[in-house]
């Protein structure tokens, strides 16, 4: 069995990555020449191939070679702030990299499996009485990141439809642990608090909205769900990947506050602000229970913890 990685050196894709590789699934992954390499570098078992999946010549080469059976399709650009700014390369680098993968399949006629990582973002606006969130919400998309996830989703149906690739959307919620990218919310105020205990920084914690609401999953029960989707799931269904609980910002942020010994007091940074926030993401896993058996298993606890002494070993 051979799986294809997009977007193997990100936070998602290596631990995918060590999943597969205990299930003795052969594993090839995308990297671009300015990927860091950080995450994998301990993986001494990957094929990497340099692609940009945003060139159709380079992604059709890619998968001639390679004939994946499974291909996880993660690569993107996943900030949602760095949407606003750069909309146009957002939309550009999530959309045509897809549009790539599936023409190069169908040219060749690979008969594979493709999970596509969209968002629970896509949701955007939710109204009081609309959580937990089903699959058949409404899309009320609030930036242009959730906007491409959208495209992609849809994208991905047109596909199944007029060729029958055998595409599985999965509308993740938040997910975090160890290796977030340190922009991301959990993994920023758990860098800044491994910084403040060392002494690198003065013991203020820079935030932005604290009152948001996210459904948040550990990345090693997502992974595994990824796995559960290509192997049980139906093609052309999407499914919701979340815990089935939701916390605020503050919450979380007190959760990591909780493990540190260190007094540290908290200011808004106006900058952090967004033109727009989902004001509640909580998902409603159970149609992604009763197709695959998933189910979340680590305690959130747990997953901040592990956040927070990954950080507390790289500052
Ligand atoms: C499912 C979805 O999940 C992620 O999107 P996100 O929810 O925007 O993630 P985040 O960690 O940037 O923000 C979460 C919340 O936290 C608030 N917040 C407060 N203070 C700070 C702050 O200081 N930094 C950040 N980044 N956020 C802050 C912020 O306003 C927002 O309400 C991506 O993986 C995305 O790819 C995806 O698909």
């Amino acid at each position: 069995m051979k799986a294809l990685i997009t977007g193997i050196s990100g936070f998602v894709g290596s631990h995918l990555a060590e999943y597969l590789l205990g299930k003795q699934v052969e594993v090839t992954g995308t990297i671009r020449n300015r990927s860091r390499m950080d995450h994998i570098r301990h993986l001494k078992d990957i094929q990497l191939v340099e692609c940009e999946l945003r060139d159709p010549f380079s992604v059709e080469s890619l998968l001639a070679k390679v004939k994946p059976d499974l291909i996880f399709h993660l690569a993107a650009q996943s900030f949602v702030p760095t949407s606003w700014n750069s909309p146009v390369d957002t939309i550009h680098n999530n959309v045509a990299g897809q549009v790539n993968i599936f023409e190069a399949v169908r040219k060749h006629d690979l008969d594979c499996k493709i999970q596509i990582a969209c968002s629970s973002e896509e949701y955007g606006h939710v109204e009081p009485d609309e959580v937990p969130i089903k699959e058949t919400n409404p899309l009320r998309p609030l930036s242009p990141y959730a906007v491409s996830k959208v495209a992609q989703e849809y994208l991905g149906y047109q596909y199944h439809k007029s060729y029958g690739l055998k595409v599985i959307p999965t509308r993740t919620f938040n997910h975090t642990g160890p290796r977030r990218g340190e922009n991301f919310v959990t993994s920023n105020f758990a860098k800044q608090i491994a910084e403040i205990e060392k002494g690198i920084k003065p013991p203020v914690l820079m935030v932005g909205n604290l009152e948001a609401k996210r459904d948040f999953t550990d990345v090693r029960d997502v992974v595994r769900a990824y796995w559960l989707a290509l192997e049980k799931g139906t093609p052309g269904e999407t499914y919701n990947i979340a815990s089935g609980k939701c916390c605020t910002i503050r919450e979380m942020l007190n959760l990591l506050l909780s493990f540190s010994n260190k007094e540290i007091t908290v200011q808004q940074d106006p900058e952090r602000l967004r033109p727009s926030d989902v004001e509640i993401l909580l998902g409603d896993y159970s149609k992604f229970h009763q197709a695959t058996g998933w189910k979340p298993e680590i305690p959130f606890e747990q997953t901040m913890e592990d956040l927070l002494n990954y950080w507390r070993e790289r500052v």
